[in-house]
């Protein structure tokens, strides 16, 4: 018999990887609970889920043996608490959420072994049911966060998900997770929210937002990404991007300096290592 699914968030990240599993040939039922009525009603309407609610006691009648967690990242403890005696012994849960780390550990202490972190390193700055698209994962990065506790037939089953979508799945220590993911996902984002920030701020005599570049739009794109999603991995991944933040900061203040003392060449020095390791990205 297919076996079925149950999206908890059916927002962007939660309706993408429903329309990739089917893309990949996933024959079971897809259902959906948001707290949104007017989403699960979108998201049937563009055949997102088969069928959903807003009530998370409806796990019981789904009977799921896939549980993906897709809200934002601070909602996930509670929804586990909540499901957890609404699913089966059997049923895998995993999640696509931004932040693994600690959270991963407090949701295997409610849930046990079956759980299986896991993030997708997808994704836009778009957000709601309707940007969801089945291209998202392909051959991007998914990194998978087993620890001791994890069930091997639990984390083959997600593999298994993950490689349907067209995902490229790596595995990682959940806490390394959180200082690689803090440093070249969350901070970016962090500082592009500080830039417009401070250009508000600096726009007391003249609308600076009038006047924007191209490189002013492309550094803040991600400005333009949901505020609650960010709250929540800015809170959950605190001791990380503070580091980074720090870290940032003391660069930014090196740059200062060069300017400052007019420091020709050291600058030019600072600018070129900039420019090659971007460059290299390529
Ligand atoms: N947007 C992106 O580019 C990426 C996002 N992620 C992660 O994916 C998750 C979802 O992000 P998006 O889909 O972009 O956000 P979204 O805002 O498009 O969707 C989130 C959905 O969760 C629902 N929701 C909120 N609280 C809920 C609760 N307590 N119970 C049930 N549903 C609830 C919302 O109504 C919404 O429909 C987040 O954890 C985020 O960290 C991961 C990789 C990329
Ligand atoms: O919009 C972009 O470029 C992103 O970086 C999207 C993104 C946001 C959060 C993630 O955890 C992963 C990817």
């Amino acid at each position: 018999m297919d076996k079925s699914l149950l999206i908890v968030g059916v927002g962007f990240m939660g309706g993408s990887f429903a329309l990739a599993l089917r893309r990949g040939g996933f024959q079971g039922s897809i259902y959906g609970i948001d707290i949104n009525s007017v989403t699960i009603d979108r998201a049937k309407e563009l055949g997102v889920i088969d069928e959903g609610g807003t009530e998370l006691s409806l796990t019981k009648r789904f009977s799921p043996d896939y549980v993906i967690f897709s809200s934002p990242v601070r909602t996930f403890r509670q929804i586990a608490g909540e499901i957890k005696g609404y699913i089966r012994r059997e049923t895998v849960v995993t999640d696509l959420g931004s932040v693994k780390g600690k959270l991963v550990f407090d949701l295997e202490g409610i849930l046990g072994g079956r759980f299986v972190g896991s993030h997708p390193i997808a994704g836009t700055e778009k957000s709601g049911v309707e940007h969801s698209f089945p291209e998202l994962f392909e051959n991007k990065k998914v990194v998978i966060t087993p620890t001791e506790r994890t069930e091997k037939g639990a984390l083959d089953e997600v593999v298994k998900l993950w490689e349907l979508t067209g995902g490229k799945v790596e595995f990682m220590d959940p806490m390394l997770h959180d200082w690689v993911f803090g440093a070249v996902s969350h901070l970016p984002h962090a500082v592009a929210f500080a830039l417009i920030d401070a250009l508000i701020e600096m726009s007391n005599e003249v609308d600076l937002f009038k006047y924007p570049g191209g490189g002013f739009k492309d550094f803040t794109r991600i400005a333009a990404s949901d505020p609650v999603m960010w709250r929540d991995i800015f809170l959950e991944n605190k001791d990380n991007i503070l580091r980074a933040i720090d870290m940032y900061s003391n660069s930014l203040q090196k740059l200062r300096n060069l300017i400052e003392r007019e420091e020709e060449s050291a600058l030019t020095e600072y600018l070129r290592e900039a420019k090659q390791r971007r460059m290299s990205l390529e």
